[in-house]
């Protein structure tokens, strides 16, 4: 199988182009493992997951995203900006306006170019977050929004504001975001039964009314230089909370490398960022 290696501020994906290319198609049974394999550093390549690039019926591409533990995610916002930079930069793409299907909905994404005329950033229309447990989903009243609602998990407290951007987030507002234990604690979040589907977790430090720092657990990732849902989630949760100015873009600070979060007036979040490509080359399965 012939793979690109890329990375959205360093959070990595290898990706399979099935485009035109049916060697890189797989039984549907197989994706998981695959998965698995490719993403383990010692036996496969080293990753946070896999990425298909397929085609799609109902927008210009297709994109499908698995986790390194192999469970499929609806949606992946750092993915979708590599994802926008290969079609484009491969001519598949031939207009910098197009279309995105994922399992969470079609997005529209805008690149921009760099002096070579290669794909530098990437915009996209992320869509209008759900903030109803009901959409996350997690227990409880399924109309009522979890907006900095106290939960014990063992014997520690977390307030959290939870957000799905086709996937779902719970965010941690904190004072210090590297002294927080996210290692111990993003997997007790993640499995616990107030989320049936498990979650992403995540965790802000508002730096001011236009800025924050961010880091990640993610579902069935673990801990990851970046997560673009997670940002705009994030930007989301802490809007609610009122600690930003709204309709305004936001820095958001991540291990990786920085993202321009905008939540609109009309509900959408709009992501900009940066797009990478590590190496291309051959899997041996
Ligand atoms: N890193 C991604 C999100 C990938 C999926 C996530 N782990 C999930 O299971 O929901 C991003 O950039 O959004």
């Amino acid at each position: 199988m012939i793979f690109t290696k890329m990375h959205g501020l360093g959070n990595n994906y290898i990706i399979f182009n099935q485009l035109d290319d049916p060697d890189n198609v797989l039984e549907e049974r197989e994706y998981p493992a695959l998965s698995r394999k490719v993403s383990d550093v010692n036996f496969g390549i080293g990753s946070d997951g896999i990425i298909l690039i397929c085609a799609s019926q109902m927008a210009d591409f297709k994109m499908r995203i698995f986790n390194e533990d192999g469970s499929e995610a609806k949606n992946c916002g750092n993915g979708l900006r590599c994802v926008a930079k290969f079609v484009f930069d491969h001519m598949y793409a031939t207009k910098p306006r197009f279309t995105i299907e994922t399992l969470s909905g079609v997005v529209s994404v805008e690149v921009e170019l760099d002096k070579k005329q290669f794909v530098q950033y990437v915009n996209v229309d992320m869509g209008e977050p759900k903030l109803l447990k009901g959409m996350i989903p997690m227990e409880g009243d399924p109309f009522v929004a979890a907006i900095n609602e106290p939960h014990t998990f063992g014997e520690e407290e977390y307030f959290l504001t939870c957000v799905s951007m086709g996937n779902p987030h719970a965010i941690i507002f904190v004072d210090e975001v590297n002294a927080f234990p996210l290692e111990k604690v993003g997997p007790v979040i993640e499995h616990a039964s107030l989320f049936p589907e498990r979650v992403n977790v995540g965790i802000v430090q508002v730096k001011g009314r236009q800025e924050m720092d961010y880091r990640v657990w993610e579902r069935g990732s673990g801990i990851t230089m970046a997560c673009g849902t997670g940002a705009c989630a994030a930007v989301v949760a802490a809007t609610m909370n009122e600690f930003l100015d709204k309709h305004v873009p936001i820095t958001v600070h991540l291990p990786g490398g920085d993202l321009t979060v905008r939540w609109d007036q009309q509900g959408h979040v709009w992501k900009r960022g940066e797009a990478t490509y590590i190496c291309h080359g051959e899997l041996e399965l």
